[in-house]
C-alpha cells in the first residue's frame, strides 16, 4: 500500500483565472492506494457524507481509469468539499501521483496533471488543470494548454472558510461569456504583476495582482458578506484578496506578521453577516508527497 499526501489548492488568485494556482501548506488529502482487480473508492474525513464513492462519480475514479490502475483507494479528507480549496482536485492528485508510482506508470509530474484534470471534469464539466498542477508540483503554477509553468514562490496566505457551501459547477455558470477589451488590458497588467511578485517573494506585488473585475464580482454574489470581508482583511493589513477558485473560501495575501490580524478581521465580518467561518494561516507549499 502506498500513501500520497497531496495539498488543498487555491486557484485563479483574481487575475488568473482558470490559469493560476498555488499550494497551500495546509490543510490536505491523504489518499492510500493498493493493487485490486477493480476500482473501490472508502471516503473517510471532513465532508465525507456529500462525497460519492461510486468511480464513476468520484473524481480519483476518473483518474484511476485514465491510468488503467485498478486499485482499492482510500481517502482521508482534510479538504472540505465546495470549499474553493481545491478538495475534488487534491483527492485526484494524490490519486495520479500514488497510481503512477504502484503500477510504475513512469509518468512526469507535469504529464500527471492532465491526467488528474480528468477527475474535476466529473465534478465540475471542465478538466481545468489550476487545481491539480499546484496540487501535484507545489508551488504557484501557471497551466496553460501547452503546459505547467511552477515558480517556487515564499507569500504568507490567509485562507478563510465560510460554513456556506457553493458548488464549482454552480459558480461556472455565473462566468460571464464575455468581456470588455478594457478589461483584457488591466487584466494582463494584473496577471503580470502577480507573477513578477511571485517571483520576488514580494506580497505588495501578489496583492496587487490579486485584481479582477470580471469573473470575481460575478461570483461574489454567491458570497454572503464577500465585501465586508475583503475590506476588513484589507483594513486589517492584507496587500491584496480575493475569491478562492469557485469560492466559498476567501484568500489575502499579507506580510508575515499580519496573518494573524487579517484572520481576525475575515472571521468577524463573515460572522457579523450571520456565517460562521474557520481561518487557515498557511503560506504556498509543496506538491503531493509520498510515503
Ligand atoms: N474525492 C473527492 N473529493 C472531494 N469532492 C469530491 C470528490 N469526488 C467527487 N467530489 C464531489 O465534488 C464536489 C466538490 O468539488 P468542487 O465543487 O470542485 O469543490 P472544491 O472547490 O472544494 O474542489 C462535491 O459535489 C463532491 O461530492
Ligand atoms: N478555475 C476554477 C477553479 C475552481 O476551484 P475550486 O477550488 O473551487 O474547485 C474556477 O474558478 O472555476
Amino acid at each position: 500500500m502506498l500513501t500520497v499526501r497531496a495539498p488543498a489548492t487555491s486557484a485563479n488568485l483574481g487575475s488568473g483565472f482558470d490559469v493560476f494556482g498555488v499550494a497551500l501548506d495546509r490543510p490536505a488529502d491523504v489518499v492510500r492506494v493498493e493493487t485490486a482487480d477493480e476500482i473501490s473508492i472508502e471516503v473517510t474525513g471532513v465532508g465525507s457524507q456529500y462525497i460519492p464513492e461510486d468511480p464513476d462519480k468520484n473524481t480519483v475514479g476518473a483518474v484511476a481509469e485514465a491510468l488503467d490502475a485498478p486499485a482499492r483507494i482510500e481517502i482521508d479528507k482534510g479538504v472540505r468539499p465546495a470549499s474553493g480549496l481545491g478538495s475534488s482536485a487534491a483527492s485526484a492528485a494524490a490519486a495520479a501521483v500514488g497510481l503512477n508510482e504502484l503500477y510504475d506508470r513512469g509518468h512526469s509530474r507535469e504529464e500527471l496533471v492532465p491526467i488528474a484534470a480528468k477527475g474535476e471534469a466529473v465534478v465540475s464539466g471542465d478538466a481545468h488543470d489550476d487545481n491539480v498542477a499546484p496540487s501535484i508540483m507545489g508551488g504557484f503554477t501557471i497551466a496553460t494548454d501547452d503546459g505547467v509553468t511552477k515558480v517556487d514562490a515564499d507569500i504568507p496566505l490567509v485562507a478563510c472558510l465560510p460554513d456556506i457551501v457553493v458548488s464549482t459547477r454552480d459558480a461556472r455558470r455565473v462566468v460571464p461569456e464575455s468581456a470588455r477589451v478594457d478589461q483584457l488590458v488591466e487584466t494582463v497588467g494584473w496577471a503580470a504583476t502577480l507573477t513578477t511578485g511571485m517571483h520576488r517573494d514580494d506580497p505588495d506585488l501578489v496583492g496587487e495582482g490579486m485584481n479582477d473585475t470580471v469573473v470575481t464580482p460575478a461570483r461574489a454574489e454567491l458570497i454572503d458578506g464577500y465585501s465586508q470581508v475583503r475590506d476588513a482583511a484589507l483594513d486589517a493589513g492584507a496587500t491584496g484578496v480575493t475569491i478562492s477558485g469557485a469560492g466559498p473560501t476567501v484568500i489575502a495575501a499579507c506580510e508575515d506578521g499580519d496573518r494573524r490580524a487579517v484572520g481576525t478581521a475575515m472571521i468577524d465580518q463573515f460572522n457579523a453577516v450571520g456565517v460562521e467561518a474557520r481561518v487557515y494561516q498557511t503560506e504556498i507549499g509543496d506538491g503531493a508527497t509520498l510515503f
